[in-house]
């Protein structure tokens, strides 16, 4: 018992200079679909999340939820298709992604976090004209209404932020003439975090990290250049969700977010790992080998 508890004090000791680096600084959290599939693992994430905002961080949490869009569209009928990680969306899938994020996944969340003693405020991109949408095109690509982001308002969110509240972020969002868009919300976490100038973006999924062997969990890459980005797409050892991820470390990391991390939110307290110990967690972005 004893030298547990020295060991705590030990690891509180090491924490104290990370924890007053983030005092006040803004923290954008993603937290992915996938490691919203199990419960302990969402009450986990959410208990770090509460934790920070109690210590004097200002955490912006952006959410997606694939899987459960998926099954929602299953539901109905409707097979989902994927093109380089992006999910087709005509119509009647755009109705369902926008039900399910800016709906159920959104106020799940809220709920938790609030169960917890923090309070949040759950919106989505739509509010407010934090995310300005227009059709995405990037390689000749139709995906129907998934959006690029042209713009991000991030006045809302640090108006919620200086109230004490925790903003949780939908990715969906809008365009000029009011209709909506379907955002990645990899790509959505990091247009915010650019534009909230963010100390660190932290995507929570449900694998180590960046892995040099997707099926090989041993094979974590700890540290990626950004020069070495164009190596991993052309080689392959990136591909499907992770492409749009790797993309989105590396927009954040150009649009002066301190740090762009990818976790696993499996491990238990991987946030707090990533943000008050030397070493970190998962797979870390850097602008040059120094
Ligand atoms: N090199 C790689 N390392 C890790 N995962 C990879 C890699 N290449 C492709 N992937 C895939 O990317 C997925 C993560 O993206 P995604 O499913 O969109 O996660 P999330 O829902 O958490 O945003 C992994 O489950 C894996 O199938
Ligand atoms: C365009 C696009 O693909 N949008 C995503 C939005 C949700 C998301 O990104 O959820 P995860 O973080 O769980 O992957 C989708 O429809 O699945």
């Amino acid at each position: 018992m004893e030298i547990k508890a020295v060991q705590k004090a030990t690891i509180l000791s090491q924490a104290l200079p990370y924890i007053q680096k983030y005092n006040g600084k803004i923290v954008v959290i993603k937290y992915g679909g996938n490691a919203m599939k199990n419960e302990t693992l969402k009450q986990n994430v959410m208990s770090d999340v509460v934790l920070l905002s109690e210590i004097g961080i200002k955490v912006v949490l952006v959410h997606g939820g694939g899987p459960e869009i998926n099954y929602m569209l299953d539901k109905t009928g409707k097979e989902s298709h994927f093109v380089n990680g992006l999910r087709y969306t005509d119509e009647e899938t755009m109705e369902v992604v926008q039900m399910v994020l800016a709906g159920k996944t959104n106020k799940d969340l809220v709920s938790l976090i609030n169960q917890k003693g923090a309070r949040a405020v759950g919106i989505s991109g739509m509010d407010a004209h934090i995310i300005e949408a227009v059709p995405y095109q990037a390689k000749g690509a139709d995906l129907g209404y998934v959006g690029a982001i042209s713009k991000v308002d991030g006045s809302l969110i640090l108006d919620v932020l200086d109230k004490g509240y925790i903003p949780v972020v939908a990715s969906v969002g809008c365009d000029k003439e009011g209709h909506s868009y379907n955002i990645n919300a990899d790509t959505a976490a990091a247009s915010i975090a650019a534009a909230l100038h963010a100390e660190n973006m932290i995507l929570v999924s449900d694998i180590p990290g960046v892995l040099k062997d997707p099926n090989d969990e041993a094979s974590l890459i700890s540290c990626i250049y950004l020069d070495d980005i164009p190596y991993l797409q052309q080689s392959g050892v990136i591909s499907g969700g992770m492409i749009p991820k790797v993309e989105c470390c590396a927009n954040a990391l150009h649009g002066s977010v301190a740090k762009a991390v990818i976790i696993d939110g499996r491990v238990p307290h991987s946030i707090l790992i990533e943000m008050f110990s030397k070493d970190g967690a998962g797979t870390m972005f850097q602008r040059k080998e120094v």
